[in-house]
């Protein structure tokens, strides 16, 4: 399988290093383009054999799979630049631009071809490390397409299926839901710094918190309740923090910024 992906950028960029890096494909079978040499120079030092170029159209010649990795508002010029060059009924476009749906994709393609296929691939910024949660969902695919496009995503991490109509609430959840995780180690970290301890002893002291609470709740499979009521002493502290917590809107908060997310 060969591999183009037009823009190499936070998203792109992590495709690329993350396949290189875990083995999945060699770097001389993927090919970036993007309007910068800097962006690309860094790319090639990361993943010596690399092919790269500023020219969009180059990067989808002899390839698979064309992925699209800039930013929404772009989707539609980058399009017009390389769907003369597509072969619609052999190659297969990912496009991982959020709230671009199919059918606004196939909108802006229905004039160069009848038939194509496509998919739409919302990953997270741990695709660098291996450990992206990533959600696609297609168009006139085949489930050898389906199956293709899926184990690239495995290969950085894990990659669901899901119907296009989730793929908003998807992205809150962990697209953007990585952020929100962030935010989280940030706050605690900063409540641990008020509470007497360095700063990067407590954001330390809470990413191996956060590690086996994951643990926890992958090793039972229990609700977070259940783990919840197994550290809450009744009149204890626990009880205290996370009653105060609440009292400030916690679950509240979460849940409202996902529905903004997935709103936007
Ligand atoms: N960031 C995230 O967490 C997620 C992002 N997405 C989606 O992924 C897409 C890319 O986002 P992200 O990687 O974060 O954005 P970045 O800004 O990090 O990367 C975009 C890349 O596109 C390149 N670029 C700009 N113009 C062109 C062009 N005309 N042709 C080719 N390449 C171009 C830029 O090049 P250069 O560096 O050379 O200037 C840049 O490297 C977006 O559509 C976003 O919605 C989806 C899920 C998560
Ligand atoms: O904030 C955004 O729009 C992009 C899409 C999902 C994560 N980042």
């Amino acid at each position: 399988m060969k591999i183009g992906i037009i823009g190499g950028g936070n998203m792109g960029g992590s495709i690329a290093r993350g396949l290189v890096r875990s083995g999945f494909m060699p770097a001389s079978d993927i090919a970036v383009s993007s309007p910068r040499n800097v962006t690309l120079d860094a790319l090639s030092a990361d993943c010596p054999g690399l092919q790269v170029s500023t020219d969009n159209s180059t990067v989808v010649q002899g390839v698979d799979v064309i992925m699209l990795a800039v930013k929404p508002w772009l989707i539609g010029k980058v399009l017009d630049e390389i769907a003369p060059r597509v072969a619609f009924r052999e190659q297969i476009i990912v496009s991982l631009a959020a709230g671009v749906s199919l059918s606004d994709i196939d909108a802006m393609l229905h004039r160069y071809s009848s038939s194509r296929t496509l998919f739409r691939a919302i990953p997270n910024t741990a695709m660098l490390v291996g450990s992206s949660m990533t959600f696609l969902c297609s168009d006139n695919a085949t489930p050898q397409q389906v199956d293709m496009v899926k184990s690239i995503f495995d290969a950085l991490g894990t990659a669901a299926v899901i119907e296009e109509r989730l793929m908003g609430a998807a992205t809150a959840l962990c697209s953007c839901g990585i952020a929100y995780a962030m935010r989280y180690v940030r706050a605690a970290t900063e409540g641990g710094v008020e509470l007497g301890i360095y700063p990067h002893k407590a954001k330390e002291y809470v990413l191996a918190t956060l590690r086996g609470a994951v643990e926890l709740l992958e090793a039972t499979g229990n609700n977070p309740e259940v783990e919840i009521d197994k550290v809450t002493t009744p009149g204890g502290i626990t009880i205290k923090g996370l009653n105060a917590m609440e009292a400030h809107g916690f679950t509240t908060a979460v849940i409202e910024g996902l529905k903004a997310s997935s709103n936007g």
